[in-house]
């Protein structure tokens, strides 16, 4: 069974769905290859305006890194081959030619806000909760989903979220402005409704709006800081404490 779906809508955007909810959509390997599929096809197809990434359910829109698979990665070495495969494609969601927006349909957590900062838009369903708990872990953001987030939002409010370290309300986010739209009503109508006037605009328009903060990203040379941000989670991954929490997490049922 895939763990993803790729739908290519008739309002002329791609919709991302991770399909993984039995295990609150967590990302495998299996994921990281659709997401960077999805990625491409947004970005190579003219017709298509946006890329909308989402959770299959109501419970959950990611929970990050998938524990099961990637509990037996125990050296720097192990843990930094996964983690700068994930930072590649987040890097190339973030600087995607056109228009994205994370559809949080439930709880984010860990690499699961680092997928929703990646996006250039993040709408939240009303009563989720969304939370960079990987300092809970000892560890940090592994996907260089810390790096982004600096450049997504003022400083005093991205280094709260990150070392806090703690799962908050859609409201207390959006006013941090995480979120920028909090919804009730089915996703994809809240999704479109929020889209609707960018979709109707050109696409040669909107790349090169996106362009001028693909430019940014450059010029403060983002990518190099995820790369350090991901060396340096993967020294911590090595930690007692990190293995401790994973094998925790597996065994409590
Ligand atoms: C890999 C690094 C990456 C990074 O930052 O670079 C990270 O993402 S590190 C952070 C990794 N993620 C987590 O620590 C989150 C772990 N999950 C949870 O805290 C909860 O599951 C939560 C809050 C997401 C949802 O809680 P809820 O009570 O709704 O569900 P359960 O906990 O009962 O889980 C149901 C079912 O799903 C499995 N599950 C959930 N999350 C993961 C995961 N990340 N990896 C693997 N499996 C996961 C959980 O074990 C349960 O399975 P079951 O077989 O039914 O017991």
């Amino acid at each position: 069974m895939l763990e993803f779906l790729i739908e290519k809508k008739d309002k002329g955007y791609i919709l991302f769905t991770i399909t993984r909810n039995e295990k609150r959509n967590a990302i495998n390997y299996e994921v990281m290859e659709g997401l960077q599929k999805a990625i491409n096809e947004t970005a190579g197809a003219p017709d298509v305006k946006a890329l909308v990434i989402t959770g299959e359910g109501e419970r959950a829109f990611c929970s990050g890194g998938d524990l099961s698979v990637f509990h037996s990665l125990s050296t720097k070495d192990e843990a930094y081959t996964m983690l700068s495969k994930m930072a590649d494609i987040l890097y190339s969601l973030t600087t995607l030619s056109k228009p994205t927006v994370a559809l949080v349909n439930g709880t984010a957590i860990g690499g699961g806000c680092e997928l929703a900062s990646a996006c250039d838009f993040r709408l939240g369903r009303q009563g989720i909760k969304a939370g960079f708990v990987q300092g809970k872990q000892a560890i940090t953001t592994g996907w260089g989903g810390g790096s982004i987030l600096a450049e997504k939002l003022p400083q005093h409010a991205a280094m709260k979220l990150l070392m806090e370290a703690e799962p908050q309300t859609v409201e207390y986010l959006f006013d941090l402005d995480f979120f920028h739209g909090i919804y009730e009503e089915e996703s994809l109508s809240a999704c479109e409704a929020f889209l609707d006037k960018t979709l109707a605009c050109d696409v040669n328009v909107l790349e090169s709006y996106k362009k001028i903060w693909i430019n940014k990203w450059a010029a403060v040379n983002l990518r190099e800081r995820m790369e350090e941000e991901v060396k340096k989670c993967a020294v911590l991954w090595e930690s007692d404490a990190h293995h401790q929490y994973v094998k925790t997490f597996l065994n409590k049922n």
